[in-house]
């Protein structure tokens, strides 16, 4: 097992890194010259920009916001955001995002910490890495990669991690409250968070309206359908067991797409002037691209465009968000320390 943190030579680069790109100048805005040599999106796509939800540029935003505020509380209080991400086996997806993360982590100045275990870690161990990441002051947020491989039980090592360091929002305790009128949970789930963050900043009236759920993982589809009903929308789930799931989604304003199934939910799926966010990441095979694949939503996206008022592109739209709340989170969390408040449950 590594155990590892980058607050000397990781944190370092990283900061210089940030800084090199946050000095370099972006492009003028000149719709002449740009759409001239480089339209913003290829031209064989039909969907005009003003249709789009740019995650990526309000990740950006929120990203910035949190770098400041970080600043503020390291003054202030002397204390530096922590949060660990715990990686069991060598998934190339896994490896990836537990790298955006810290790389994220880095960038608004948190402090992250690393347990690397074998795929063939033992429950047990990983427990100990999860206790021990409990104990330690210095942590404020604890993120176990998920999926684990088949041998350990997500549960058990789930309800293990210290509520108040819950950063992903998947404790029973933090899911219960926010499932609850009159409670709040301490945290609530990144990428549902995230989506109606999207929704918030693009000024989309979420109160009275029809909400499609597509999905009802733990992970997002359940925490984004309590979310959408907390704030009075009329929301229906609808999963694979559903028969008639394309005609529900069809009388929806919002529909939040997280089905696992790439490009299922087609132009016909969607109500004209729909809101559409996407969640779905899926690799499509594509010759035409370096890698030989490219990512895909749950959402076809050009047919569903021409019937949405709004969407999200995949990628640069959901993704982005979910490690801009991640750190949104861990931020709460380290100011909670810092002001002492009581974690109330
Ligand atoms: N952008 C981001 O930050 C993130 C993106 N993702 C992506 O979001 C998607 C969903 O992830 P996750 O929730 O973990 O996936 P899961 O596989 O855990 O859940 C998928 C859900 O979709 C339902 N479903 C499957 N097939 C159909 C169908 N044909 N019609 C209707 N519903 C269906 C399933 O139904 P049932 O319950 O009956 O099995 C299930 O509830 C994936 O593409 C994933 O890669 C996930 C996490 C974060
Ligand atoms: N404990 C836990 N918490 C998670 O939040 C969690 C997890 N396990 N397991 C896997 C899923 C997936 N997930 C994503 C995060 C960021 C992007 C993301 O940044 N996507 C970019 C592109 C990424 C790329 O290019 O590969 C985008 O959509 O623009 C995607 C997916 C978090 N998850
Ligand atoms: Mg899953």
């Amino acid at each position: 097992m590594a155990l590892s943190c980058n607050r000397q030579a990781g944190a370092t680069r990283q900061a210089a890194r940030s800084s090199r790109r946050a000095a370099a100048p972006r492009p003028a805005l000149r719709p002449v010259a740009v759409a001239a040599t480089a339209p913003a999106r290829p031209a064989a796509s039909p969907v005009p920009a003003s249709k789009l939800i740019d995650g990526k540029s309000i990740a950006d935003t929120i990203r910035s916001e949190i770098a400041a505020e970080v600043a503020a509380m390291k003054q202030q209080h002397g204390l530096t955001p922590g949060l660990a991400v715990v990686l069991v086996g060598a998934r190339k997806d896994s490896e990836t995002y537990v790298r955006s993360k810290k790389k994220a982590c880095a960038e608004v100045g948190f402090d992250s910490y690393g347990a690397d275990l074998p795929a063939d870690a033992t429950e047990e161990e990983l427990l100990k890495v999860v206790e021990a990441y409990n104990a330690d002051p210095r942590i404020h947020g604890i993120l176990v990669q998920l999926p684990l491989p088949k041998h350990i039980s997500e549960k058990r090592i789930l309800d293990a991690i210290s509520i108040e360091k819950d950063v992903d929002g998947f404790h029973p305790l933090n899911i219960g409250a926010l499932a609850m009128r009159g409670r709040d949970p301490l945290f609530v789930p990144c990428t549902p968070k995230g989506c109606i963050e999207l929704l918030e900043r693009m000024k989309v009236p979420i109160s009275g309206r029809r909400a499609c759920v597509i999905g009802r993982s733990n992970i997002v589809g359940m925490p984004a359908a309590l979310l959408l009903q907390r704030r009075d929308a009329t929301v229906t789930m609808v999963h694979s067991k559903t028969p008639d799931a394309q005609r529900i989604c069809a009388e929806a304003d919002i529909v939040i797409a997280a089905c696992g199934v790439a490009e299922m939910v087609t132009g016909d799926w969607i109500k004209p002037g729909a809101v559409v966010i996407d969640v779905g990441i899926n690799a499509k095979d594509d010759p035409t691209a370096k890698k030989g694949y490219r990512l895909v939503g749950d959402v076809e996206f050009e047919g569903a465009a021409a019937k949405a008022s709004l969407i999200t592109p995949v990628p640069g739209g959901v993704g982005p968000m979910t490690i801009a709340m991640l750190l949104q989170n861990t931020f709460e969390s380290a100011k909670r320390v810092a002001e002492g408040a009581k974690a109330s449950h």
